[in-house]
C-alpha cells in the first residue's frame, strides 16, 4: 500500500511459530467472552490471512461456530475504500456481541476498522500487530515495528542456500 512505510527488517514466522503464536492467542482470550463460563458465540476469521489462526483458536476454545469475513483493500487517492466482498451470517453476527474477529495481523488498521464499524460490540483479535494499527486490536500476542514486513509460512517455501564460503 502506498501509504506503508518502506519495510527495512523481515519477520519470519514458520508453521511452527504461527501454531504456537495462534494458540497463545486462544489461551489469552478464553473464558473472557460473554456468555454463560466466559463463553464465545463464534469465532470469524478475516479471509484469507485470519483463517489458519481463527481455525487454531476455535479448536483450542472448543468453538464449531466458525464463519469468515472478506474484506478488500483499494487504492484510493484520499481516502480508505475497503469493501466488504463476503459478509458472515447476518443474524448470528448482531452488532458483534460474544463474537471473537480474528485475524493473522493488523498493520494500518484499516481492514479492522472497516469490520468494527459494522461490528462495534465484537472482540477483536490479532496474533502479531504494527503500532500504526494497534488500537484496533482488542488482544494480540507480538508487536513488531512499522518497518517490519511479516513473512506468513503460506507465502514461503524452502529453498537451497550456497554455503556461506561458496561451493567446494
Ligand atoms: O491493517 P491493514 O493495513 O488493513 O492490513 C492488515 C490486513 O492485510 C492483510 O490482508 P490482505 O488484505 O493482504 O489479504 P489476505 O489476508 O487475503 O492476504 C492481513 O492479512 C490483514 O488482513
Ligand atoms: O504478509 C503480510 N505481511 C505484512 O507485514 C502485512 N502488512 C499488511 N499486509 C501484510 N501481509
Ligand atoms: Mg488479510
Amino acid at each position: 500500500m502506498t501509504d506503508r512505510l518502506p519495510h527495512e527488517k523481515g519477520f519470519h514466522v514458520s508453521w511452527d511459530q504461527l501454531h504456537r503464536d495462534s494458540r497463545a492467542l486462544a489461551w489469552r482470550l478464553d473464558g473472557r467472552g460473554p456468555g454463560e463460563d466466559g463463553a464465545w458465540k463464534a469465532v470469524v476469521a478475516i479471509t484469507r490471512g485470519g483463517m489458519a489462526p481463527a481455525m487454531i483458536a476455535a479448536r483450542e476454545l472448543g468453538i464449531r461456530t466458525v464463519d469468515t469475513i472478506s474484506v478488500k483493500s483499494y487504492e484510493h487517492q484520499n481516502q480508505s475504500g475497503a469493501k466488504v466482498l463476503k459478509a458472515p451470517d447476518a443474524e448470528m453476527m448482531g452488532d458483534g456481541t460474544g463474537i471473537l474477529v480474528v485475524d493473522d495481523l493488523v498493520d494500518t488498521g484499516r481492514t479492522l476498522e472497516l469490520v468494527r464499524e459494522l461490528y462495534p460490540n465484537a472482540h477483536f483479535a490479532t496474533v502479531y500487530a504494527k503500532p500504526m494499527g494497534n488500537k484496533q486490536v482488542d488482544t494480540y500476542v507480538t508487536e513488531v515495528s512499522q518497518d517490519t514486513w511479516i513473512f506468513f509460512p503460506w507465502d514461503m517455501a524452502l529453498q537451497y542456500v550456497e554455503p556461506y564460503r561458496g561451493k567446494d
